[in-house]
């Protein structure tokens, strides 16, 4: 089946080849084709042009997008989406004068979220999971990773796992599953960290890589969490059973871990809210892609990721939502997009490409999403009409999304 947009006032994101990712002042060109025509055929892209190009306009159906933008879907390279129940007493809590460290320092924050996880039954965590997914869909999202760890036992943390798994199976968009064990000693462990350490690396990684359930491994590497030998462990241990890693790091503190993350081969590092210069030395010249998690900055009231400051040293950036109960109960990307544009003074297009070439690289999926190439598949948002692709950023509390395809069918 051949569908043919025509009359696009922007196509945006529109490459012949796929970047490896874009770093620094690369970012700051985003390929634009004006009053343009793509064509799909079943879940690819098959074609694209300006109209004047556009000899043969033979198609099952055709759809006029006079007016409208279409970029590919954002893909969100970290979310949480998978949890149980909310966490909407802390953030009362936060607002009434706590801080995050003080409401995990009393059994709050992620023990919280671990509790109901392990109490809740498998086919309840999907059915509020799912709610969270089918809601980022619309809200344009293509792609996206979802973690474990708030299960923190062997039971729970597959309970996770498995409902990634399922939602994976269920829904037109691409997943990878990440194994956060790592997510924060359990109680009974907070004096006995090398035992939750060794039930991580001898049991939990391989049952996991046993039932084949997860794709990358995390760790919470930060004071009070993980710390830099910790998290080494765990990411040597992935990698024995092909996992590579994608780290928590830098959220409240510098502790080395950037470093030791680029030294062991991380895909990504991610949070990022305090960077220093010999972060920056460390990243250059790396594959390890940092991600900015601007909205999580926003709703716990941290400081924002550094952008201006990384972009200009030449590393590329790559922006996800976080999406999760305790620091950012929302997976919109536009507002991720507008608020790293507002907040982190990323141009718009340097936090388009942030959100869908270079996050595609953040979850090895550049071959298939992240631009509008031929053979990639057909997950595009068409806008409502717009003056130009600015509105995005610029009209940050407005739906502008008209409809969303995922994999070459109409989603909404
Ligand atoms: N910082 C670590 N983990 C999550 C939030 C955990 C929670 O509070 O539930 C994050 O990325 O912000
Ligand atoms: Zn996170």
């Amino acid at each position: 089946m051949t569908t043919l947009f025509i009359n696009i006032k922007e196509l945006l994101q529109v490459r012949e080849q796929t970047p490896h990712f874009l770093a620094g002042d690369e970012m700051k060109t985003l390929p634009v084709l004006k009053n343009a025509f793509l064509r799909i055929e079943d879940d690819l892209i098959k074609d694209y042009g300006v109209m004047e190009d556009l000899t043969d306009s033979t198609a099952d159906v055709t759809i006029d997008a006079e007016g409208k933008t279409i970029l590919p879907t954002w893909i969100d390279s970290h979310t949480h989406i998978v949890y149980a129940g909310n966490r909407e007493q802390e953030f009362v809590d936060r607002i009434n004068g706590l801080s995050y460290e003080e409401i995990f320092n009393r059994g709050g924050g992620i023990l919280n979220s671990a509790k109901k996880l392990q109490q809740i039954s498998e086919s309840d965590l999907f059915e509020e999971s799912k709610k969270r997914l089918e809601e980022v869909m619309l809200q344009g999202t293509g792609a996206l990773e979802i973690k474990s760890g708030y299960g923190l036992t062997l039971e729970a943390e597959l309970k996770m796992l498995r409902v990634i798994k399922k939602l994976k199976e269920t829904y037109p968009v691409a997943i990878k599953s990440t194994f956060l064990g790592a997510h924060a000693f359990p109680a009974e462990y907070k004096d006995n960290h090398e035992a939750y350490i060794d039930l991580i690396c001898n049991e939990m990684i391989p049952a996991v890589a046993q039932e084949n359930l997860a794709d990358y491994i995390d760790a919470f590497l930060e004071t009070g969490y993980f710390s830099v030998a910790e998290t080494e462990k765990i990411m040597q241990t992935g990698l024995q059973y092909g996992l590579r890693s994608k780290i928590h790091v830098n959220q409240f503190t510098a502790i080395g871990g950037i470093k030791s993350c680029v030294e062991n081969n991380a895909l990504s590092v991610d949070h990022l809210e305090v960077v220093t210069d010999e972060d920056i030395e460390v990243l250059k010249n790396s594959k390890t892609m940092p991600v900015a998690l601007p909205t999580c900055s926003y709703f716990i009231s941290i400081p924002y990721t550094p952008a201006r400051k990384m972009l200009n040293a030449g590393l590329p950036l790559a922006l996800a939502s976080d999406f999760n109960p305790g620091t950012t109960p929302s997976g919109n990307m536009n507002f991720v997009v507008a608020t790293a544009c507002i907040k982190m003074k990323m141009t718009p297009e340097e936090a388009i490409n942030a959100a869908t070439i270079n996050a595609a690289y953040a979850m090895d999926l550049l071959e298939s999403y992240g631009s509008v190439t031929k053979g990639k598949k057909a997950s595009f948002i068409i806008t409502q009409p717009l003056s130009s692709y600015y509105q995005i950023p610029y009209a940050f509390g407005s739906n502008l999304i008209e409809s969303v395809y995922l994999n070459g069918k109409k989603w909404s």
